[in-house]
Formats: C-alpha cells, sequence, structure tokens
C-alpha cells in the first residue's frame, strides 16, 4: 500500500516502563463505570437525542446500575441545559446516582455550566482541555505552561463556583484531553497542576481521567502510561484515576483492560462502544468479559435483547450482528463439529449438574443474558452437521435419534438447505425429517392389525398378528406368528405376493416427550442382502402400533412405487 511512510508513531510512552502489570491475568474488580453515552455518545450521532429521548435513556442507564452518567455538556445546547435542568426540577435522578456535566475550561462556558446544575444534590463537573504536542502547536499555538495555565485558571474557576453553590456535593474531573499524544511527564505536570488546586481529600476525592482521546499505540503503550501516571501523580490516594479510551484502532476493550490492570480505577463509556469516529469503549463488552472471568460487573446485562432494543432505539445506530455479547449471531453455530461439540457440552453439563459454565465454543451461558438455546444457538444450514440436527430435532421436538441414524438424516437436511440455499428453521428441519422418515404410509400401508398369543407357540411372548394392509393399491388380509407382535407383523407381510427382502438391524423408543406427552416414537432400521440400509420412524399413542408405523415406514422407503409394478 502507498503512502505509509506518511505516517509515524505520534505517541510518547514512558522511557523506562515497569510494567509491572503484565503478571496479572485479569481484571479481579469491577471499576467505578461512568456512561458517557448522552454526552460522548450523544456528540458523535447524525442527529443527537432530543430531551425526551435523553431521559428515556437516562432512566435505562440507571436501570442498568450506572451510578454515574455524563449527561450532557450543558453548555453546547438548549436541549442539552433544558436535559439537565428537567432531570433536577423533577428530581428524576436517584440519590444513589450522581450527574456528570462537562466543560471546555473557558469562563463563560463554566459559568453556564454551574448555572445548568442549580439545585442538583451531587454532581462532577468535568474540565478539559488539549494537552497533546498535535494540539499545542496546531491548535492552540501556545508553548506548555501556557496551557497549563488555561487548565489551572479553570480549576480555580470551578472552586470558587462550588464554594458558592454549598446545597450541592460537587466532585470535581479533570482530562487532560488528547493524553494518548501528550508526553507522559508533561501529561503529569498539568493534572498535578490541577490537583494540587483542588487539593483532594479521602472525603472529597478527584477523577483525574486519562482519555484514549484519539487510540494512537498499541494497549500495552496506552496501559505503561497510565502505570506512569499512577505513579507520579500527587495526592494519588485520594485521585480516582479514571480511563477513557476510544476505539480508532479496534482495541478500545484491551485499552480499558490493560489500563485497569496498571492502577486505573474508573471507566468511562458507553452501551455498545458508541461515540466519536469508531467509538469509545464498548462498556458491554468490557463488564461481560469480566462476568465471564467469575467477577461481578455491577452491570445487569442479564436482558441483553432489550439493552440492544433500547440502545438501538434511542441512538438509531444498529448492534452488528457480531458485536460482542450483544450482537444476534453471538451464540449461533451453524458449522457441523461445532454444534456437535456444543450439543455434547450442553448434555454433559445437564448430565453432571455442573455448577460452573465450560461449554465448547459458547463462552458464556446465553441464559445469562436472556437468550434462548433452542432459537439463538443451533443453526442449520449448508455447513451443520449430524449432531446440530440431532439437537434441534431432540430440544425442538423430542426426537432422540439413534446414533446409527443421525448421520443419513444429517446429510438429507444439509442437502435440502444447500439447494435452496439458505438457513433451514427448527420447523423446516422437522419437517424435511418428518416427510422422509415418519410414518410414511404409501404404498404400503397397514390399515388394521390385531393380535392375540400363539397357545401353542414356544416362545413364551409368542404372538399372532392378523393384519390388512394395502399395497399398491390393492387390500391384502395376512396372518402370521412371530415372537413378539413387531416380528409376526413382518412375517405377516412377508407373505405378500412381492418380495421383501430385508432383515432387521435395530430398533428403539421412547415416548415423545415435547410433542405429546400420550405419544411414542419408535426408530427401525432394516437391511437389504445387498447392505444397503433403510430407517423408518412412527408415532403412535400405542408404542406397538408406532413400532409397526416406524417398520412400515422403512419398507416404504425400500420399495419405492415402482417395485409393485406387475
Ligand atoms: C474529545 C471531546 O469529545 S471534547 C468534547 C467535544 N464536544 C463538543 O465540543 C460538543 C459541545 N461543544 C459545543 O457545543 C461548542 O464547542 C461550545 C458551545 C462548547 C463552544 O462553542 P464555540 O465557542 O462556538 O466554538 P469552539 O468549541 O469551536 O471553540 C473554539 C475555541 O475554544 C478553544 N477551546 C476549545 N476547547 C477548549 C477547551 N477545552 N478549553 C479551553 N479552550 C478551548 C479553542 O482553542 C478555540 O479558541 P479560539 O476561539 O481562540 O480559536
Ligand atoms: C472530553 C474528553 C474526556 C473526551 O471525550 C476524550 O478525550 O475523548
Ligand atoms: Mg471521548
Amino acid at each position: 500500500m502507498k503512502n505509509y511512510n506518511k505516517y509515524k508513531v505520534g505517541y510518547f510512552p514512558p522511557d523506562k516502563p515497569h510494567n509491572e502489570w503484565v503478571k496479572k491475568d485479569h481484571v479481579e474488580k469491577a471499576p467505578i463505570w461512568c456512561s458517557v453515552d448522552l454526552r460522548d455518545g450523544n456528540q458523535a450521532l447524525i442527529v443527537p437525542m432530543s430531551l425526551e429521548e435523553k431521559v428515556e435513556f437516562f432512566k435505562y442507564l440507571v436501570k442498568i446500575g450506572f451510578k454515574q452518567i455524563e449527561v450532557g455538556f450543558p453548555a453546547a445546547s438548549k436541549t442539552e441545559y433544558q436535559f439537565l435542568r428537567k432531570l433536577v426540577d423533577e428530581n428524576l435522578i436517584p440519590d444513589d446516582v450522581t450527574v456528570q456535566v462537562l466543560t471546555q475550561s473557558r469562563k463563560h462556558i463554566i459559568k453556564k455550566t454551574f448555572e445548568s446544575l442549580k439545585g442538583v444534590k451531587k454532581a462532577i463537573v468535568h474540565l478539559y482541555n488539549s494537552t497533546s504536542l498535535a494540539q499545542r502547536e496546531q491548535v492552540f499555538k501556545k508553548e506548555k505552561p501556557e496551557i497549563i495555565k488555561i487548565a489551572t485558571d479553570g480549576a480555580a474557576l470551578m472552586k470558587e463556583y462550588a464554594a458558592q453553590n454549598p446545597e450541592t456535593e460537587f466532585s470535581f474531573e479533570y482530562s487532560p484531553e488528547s493524553f494518548t499524544g501528550t508526553e507522559v511527564d508533561f501529561a503529569a505536570d498539568i493534572c498535578n497542576a490541577v490537583i494540587d488546586i483542588w487539593e483532594p481529600t479521602a472525603d472529597n476525592k478527584v477523577i483525574i481521567n486519562l482519555p484514549g482521546t484519539v487510540e494512537m499505540s498499541m494497549p500495552h503503550v496506552y496501559a505503561s502510561q497510565i502505570e506512569y501516571m499512577c505513579a507520579n501523580l500527587h495526592n494519588r490516594e485520594n485521585v480516582i484515576v479514571s480511563l477513557h479510551p476510544h476505539n480508532d484502532r479496534g482495541t478500545a476493550v484491551a485499552d480499558a483492560e490493560l489500563g485497569l490492570l496498571a492502577g486505573g480505577d474508573r471507566i468511562e463509556g458507553t452501551l455498545f462502544g458508541n461515540g466519536e469516529r469508531t467509538g469509545n469503549v464498548d462498556v458491554v463488552t468490557l463488564a461481560m468479559n469480566m462476568f465471564c472471568h467469575g467477577v461481578d460487573p455491577q452491570l445487569d446485562f442479564s436482558n441483553m435483547p432489550e439493552v440492544v432494543e433500547t440502545y438501538e432505539k434511542y441512538t438509531d445506530m444498529k448492534v452488528h450482528p457480531r458485536q460482542p455479547y450483544g450482537g444476534q449471531l453471538v451464540f449461533a453455530a451453524f458449522s457441523g463439529s461445532h454444534q456437535d461439540a456444543i450439543a455434547k457440552g450442553m448434555r454433559w453439563h445437564k448430565e453432571k449438574d455442573l455448577k460452573t459454565w465450560s461449554v465448547p465454543y459458547l463462552p458464556l451461558d446465553p441464559q445469562d443474558v436472556g437468550r434462548e438455546y433452542e432459537a439463538d444457538v443451533i443453526r442449520i444450514n449448508s455447513q451443520s452437521g449430524k449432531g446440530g440436527v440431532a439437537y434441534i430435532l431432540e430440544n425442538n421436538f423430542g426426537y432422540m435419534i439413534p446414533q446409527q441414524m443421525r448421520e443419513e438424516i444429517g446429510y438429507m437436511v444439509k442437502d435440502i438447505s444447500d439447494k435452496e440455499h439458505k438457513e433451514l428453521t427448527p420447523v423446516e428441519v422437522y419437517q424435511a425429517f418428518a416427510r422422509e422418515y415418519v410414518n410414511v404410509f404409501d404404498p404400503i400401508d397397514i390399515t388394521d392389525a390385531a393380535f392375540r398369543k400363539a397357545s401353542d407357540f414356544k416362545a413364551n411372548d409368542g404372538m399372532i398378528a392378523d393384519i390388512k394392509v394395502r399395497i399398491a393399491g390393492k387390500v391384502y388380509q395376512f396372518e402370521a406368528v412371530g415372537n413378539g407382535r413387531l416380528d409376526a407383523i413382518s412375517n405377516a407381510l412377508k407373505m405378500s405376493p412381492y418380495t421383501f427382502d430385508y432383515k432387521f438391524i435395530t430398533y428403539s423408543e421412547h415416548a415423545l416427550s415435547s410433542e405429546s406427552s400420550s405419544k411414542a416414537a419408535a426408530y427401525v432400521c432394516i437391511e437389504d442382502k445387498n447392505g444397503d440400509v433403510f430407517w423408518g420412524v412412527g408415532t403412535h399413542e400405542d408404542i406397538i402400533l408406532a413400532s409397526v408405523n416406524a417398520l412400515v415406514s422403512a419398507l416404504n422407503r425400500q420399495n419405492k412405487k415402482d417395485h409393485f409394478v406387475e
């Protein structure tokens, strides 16, 4: 590709990173979560949310469990301002939730921001100014001390306004915006200058937010920057280090996870990663990654379909079908070997009554996020296999297909999908199976069967079958003896003028639990003299008649109509 040499690394990692965090292998506790859906997410929408939409989305974020929510940039627009006023005036902010607002470090904007907060019980005021080399040179055209002054002037002003509004419990947050393109020692200097003005205490900590405003490096570099900041911030014990990764390189989640290992305490992100350009870090993925490591994320995504629906409704964005945890297809297995392993894994878990989850190919139990095994997991197309088809027939329709029969049904079903070039629904799978194997009564149909004990028969369970059978349109009556009812029927059928060349290979039966509790299903396999096998399935309220139907189905599959042409 041309022009690669137009680019160079634009970040400044610490000279001697300790990278101690590498020794940890997972995030051990939930961070403080702050949703920025209503601010960073909203400012990136083609049409930002209306006031009513923001109110509804706010309520939903509260329902999920966010305790800190950045509700907007009140100085930006009337809607933003009025939205905050509505939350305050109509008492819509629960006592355990703190709203956060963003402000540039400019006098009139800070003033307006504090006005918008009048009467609120608790609030985080979030101040930012850009600190990167590129922004200093190209946008602000200022040297480092002047950039520090922008931050400290704003910080001092915020302290004044807060003092004038003692009815509100204010917390302060500062972001060296464009942190990832800022020399780490300068980032520490500017943050420390702000911290020194705010003088945090154990009762009133400040938040230093270190944004990956533009994601510029590999995640371990961002984490080493976070480690450096944690080691060099003044009054660290009274500072909450917050991370705000964006996803320009597609690794925001990794930035956040490694950043937490490196000392971060708090995460700012959005549902499904909505936000500027490629988005903010996806809080759903982050939280669910913790969940799948056995850590309570302190956010509730147990009804993921509802989360997706709500997100799509208010942002007018779509959740990608392969979006981790939330996408429509993230639990779906179309391919045969995956289906086989999942079906066996699910059975294993059920039989062993396991308390921890380890089903192959399913890192998460779909039911834990409100998804269903039947509809979401095993799906059938031309890549599917016998295990998947058998799973569908058993779990959706109650047919426990014998092992030896599965491969034949698997190929029959996937051939249909291949020919029609489409996914088959469970009902279509069942219909194909039923059409081909179950109660096939043409050209042979036993219309009447009666049994009586054969008193002179040597075997204890000797039976006589008296059957009426229609074969290719003609009706016959035969009577024969056998060592059981099915054997007697088979022998009676062999009395017909047509040659039926077969021997029994296998027979099995079970109650059909899902279709009807009073029905039974029977499976018969017969083999001709060439070694070709024919399966048939029978269902009936009477288990004996189910087995008769299975035999007749197998015979009909062996002997098509042309067999009976005289
Ligand atoms: C990474 C982020 O997401 S940061 C948040 C970004 N979000 C938004 O900007 C959405 C809301 N913003 C707005 O509605 C508007 O930008 C407002 C109302 C805040 C300000 O509007 P305006 O003053 O008309 O315009 P604008 O934001 O372009 O201001 C640019 C000026 O502010 C300065 N400026 C920009 N950001 C900051 C900052 N954080 N602190 C101090 N000054 C700043 C610029 O250097 C520029 O200065 P100049 O006038 O001397 O050239
Ligand atoms: C305002 C800041 C925190 C921001 O959104 C960013 O840097 O991405
Ligand atoms: Mg951002």
